[in-house]
């Protein structure tokens, strides 16, 4: 059996008021890709933000490995191997591609359990990186942006990955291509993956949850959610 690495236990996250995560529970299990789906406003990025520290869930635990995450600041949870892509790729517009990578790079030893990703073997994964190496960030194509970005929080040396909708404004042939990239990806580092692309999700998960409304109405395996995919089809947006 697969064995947890990032845990998410009966979170209950806010907006002020608004009440927007009830109970929502996920594990990622260790060398495994687990896609959160659901409609636009779902809560899948409020997920993300609680996980990572942005929104601290008002109850609820999260762990990686042992240890307790819930509470922690940003910076301490990215330490602890917690790496993160936000929805729209925040890059380094006017430094060059090398320049992204080497800032991001972590010096102290990664957390146990991590690998050490050097510049190469982020290019290793992400060719176009190689290729693109001198040339500025803000001139590469959406879908070199997208890598760029992914390669960046490798370099912080994380026990799991979270991307936030990595296809997004992507066109249908670079969003192949990212997903042939990813896939390449989940072979070196256990993955949660919020998408809105049904395709891309589908060959890439291992295992799915879908939320819908801040709730889980869904958890499980990809076959499982294939087999049942008509009945839950109403809680996916139209993609
Ligand atoms: N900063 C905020 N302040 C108040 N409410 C917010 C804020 N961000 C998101 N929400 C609300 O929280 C709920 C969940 O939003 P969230 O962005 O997590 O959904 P999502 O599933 O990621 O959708 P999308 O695909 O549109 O990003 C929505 O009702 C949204 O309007």
């Amino acid at each position: 059996m697969a064995t947890s690495l990032l845990s998410v236990d009966r979170i209950n996250a806010f907006y002020g008021d608004s009440h927007v995560l009830h109970d929502v529970s996920l594990e990622v299990s260790s060398g495994r890709l687990l896609a959160l789906l659901g409609r636009n406003g779902a809560g899948k990025s409020t997920c993300m933000h609680a996980v990572v520290g942005f929104l601290p869930p008002r109850s609820g635990h999260i762990r990686i490995g042992e240890r307790e995450l819930q509470g922690a600041a940003p910076e301490a949870i990215c330490r602890h191997g917690v790496g993160f892509v936000p929805q729209g790729r925040r890059i380094f517009p006017t430094l060059t591609v090398y320049e992204n990578l080497e800032v991001a790079a972590r010096r102290s030893a990664p957390a146990a359990g991590a690998k050490r990703w050097s510049r190469q073997d982020v290019q290793a994964i992400f060719p176009r990186l190689k290729e693109r190496e001198k040339q500025v960030a803000g001139s590469l194509s959406g879908g070199e942006q997208q890598m760029l970005a992914v390669g960046r929080a490798l370099m912080t040396n994380p026990r799991v990955l979270l991307l936030d909708e990595p296809s997004e404004g992507l066109a249908p042939m670079i969003v192949r291509e990212l997903g042939n990239v990813l896939a390449e990806l989940k072979k070196e580092i256990s993955i949660l993956l919020v998408e809105q692309n049904l395709g891309l999700a589908m060959k890439l998960a291992d295992d799915v949850v879908l939320l819908n409304t801040g709730r889980v109405v869904f958890a499980g395996t990809r076959e499982e959610f294939e087999q049942r995919q008509p009945e839950l089809q109403r809680h996916l947006g139209v993609h």
